[in-house]
């Protein structure tokens, strides 16, 4: 979920009854949805495969023409609008980045910018802006062909290339479907990182319902013909799933998935004893024996954590060297504590070092913090679960019943958020 510390540049959209029918086809893909998606949200769009989450995303920047209804954003009907134009208006992310392999990462980076006819400087000052903004060095990657980088650099220009002019509303289809898991969590932390910044509409596709937890400020979950079947915040359809489909979509261990919606930032942290390479180890030892602690963190000169050393460890050395230690678990603070729980089971460790933006070490998470952290959310899941809105249950497209009854509950939601309206014709 993410934060709203920025100010809110993003766009409202409204899906407004839209269908999509391919020609030859029986049934609509998308069925005459109605959508409200809140300026500056991430709005997370799960449901089984062939139920019409990628033309409903595509209808929004029309690369797929909707067959009726209307597409409106910001107050605008964009339905008609010509389509390049549109685009060039929304950023638009895919799988492994979709970078054109022939060009420099400046290039693919500058590709709207030069149809806009920025000029050189602009540009160049705009592609090194971004790519700090998405953690390459500019001076090492913006002259590199994609093939040089890993599928998770990649994806990360490809985040870049489609914030480049600064557009409202941001589409990613499955953006993260095609890393391993540990680069798809830190991918996740930072687009949460960035979606802090610069507060864009973001409207994501995934198969992946705890990424949807994870990232969606609203979930909807779509079945066949894009039908709704519940559109609401994380918390409440991990506590009040809408019916049967839902529950089964969320998969088992509910009360564990929400751990996903809890943020290494938001438990308490451990301090941790900190040394720099240089230091005499007989001094760091001393300091962690008075402070009780079983290990130091070393740190660079730029105070980013590089390898941990435990009392037997520090006993053998004489000064503390800079070798850097790549198996040390270390978790992003956006990360979530189920992220956390993986990097530590991974690591075989009950801790994990956790570091702050540009990597900045912050302290030190244990699985005790965790473990405090279930029993919690499972008590709240349960509280939660007494206030079940009515009529959630039933099977067509009750959504718009259920947005007015969940409308009446938000009042008393924990964010501030308005209810995003959602309804759908039944089919
Ligand atoms: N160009 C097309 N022509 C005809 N039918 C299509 C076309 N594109 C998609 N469909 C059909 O429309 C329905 C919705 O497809 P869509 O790709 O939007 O689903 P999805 O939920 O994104 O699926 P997945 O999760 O597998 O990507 C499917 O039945 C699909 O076969």
């Amino acid at each position: 979920m993410s934060e709203n510390t920025g100010a809110v540049t993003g766009a409202s959209i409204l899906l407004d009854e839209v269908t999509k029918q391919y020609p030859g086809q029986i049934k609509p893909a998308v069925g005459g949805l109605t959508l409200e998606i809140p300026a500056g949200s991430i709005v997370m769009f799960v449901g089984p495969s062939g139920c019409g989450k990628t033309t409903t995303l595509k209808m929004i920047n029309r690369l797929i023409e909707p067959t009726g209804g209307k597409i409106v954003i910001n107050g605008e009907d964009v339905t008609k609008m010509d389509g390049d134009t549109l685009r060039r208006r929304i950023g638009y992310v895919i799988q492994a980045g979709g970078l054109f392999p022939h060009m420099t990462v400046a290039a693919n980076i500058a590709i709207v910018p030069k149809m806009l006819g920025w000029n050189k400087a602009k540009i160049a000052a705009r592609v090194d802006e971004l790519l700090e903004l998405v953690s390459l060095d500019p001076a090492i990657y913006r002259d590199r062909y994609p093939k040089e980088l890993s599928g998770g650099q990649q994806q990360r220009v490809g985040v870049a290339r489609a914030l480049a002019a600064d557009p409202p509303v941001l589409l990613m289809d499955e953006p993260f479907g095609a890393v391993d898991p540990i680069t798809r969590q830190r991918l996740q932390d930072e687009l949460l990182n960035i979606q802090s910044e610069v507060q864009k509409t973001i409207v994501m596709v995934t198969h992946d319902f705890d990424e949807a937890v994870k990232l969606g400020d609203w979930i909807a979950v779509f079945d066949e013909g894009a039908q709704l079947v519940q559109y609401d915040s994380p918390e409440r359809i991990l506590a009040n799933p809408a019916n049967e489909f839902v529950e089964n979509f969320i998969g088992s261990g509910a009360g564990l998935k929400q751990l996903t919606l809890t943020k290494v930032h938001e438990v308490e942290l451990m301090d941790a004893v900190t040394a720099q390479p240089g230091e005499l180890a007989s001094d760091v030892l001393s300091r962690i024996q008075g402070a009780g602690a079983s290990h130091a963190v070393i740190l660079d000169s730029r105070s980013r954590p590089v390898r941990r050393l435990n009392r037997r460890q520090l006993s053998r050395l004489q000064l503390i060297d800079d070798t850097i230690d790549e198996s040390m678990p270390v978790v992003g603070d956006r990360a979530t504590l189920n992220d956390a729980l993986d990097t530590m089971l991974v690591a075989s460790s009950e801790s994990a070092v956790v570091t702050g933006r540009r990597d900045v070490f912050r302290g030190v998470i244990n699985v005790k913090t965790i473990m405090e952290a279930i029993a919690q959310a499972n008590a709240m899941a349960e509280a939660a679960a007494g206030d079940a809105p009515v009529g959630l249950n039933s099977g067509a497209i009750p959504a718009l019943a259920v947005a007015n009854a969940v409308a009446a509950e938000a009042s008393q939601s924990r964010d501030n958020l308005e209810q995003p309206v959602s309804a759908e014709e039944p089919r």
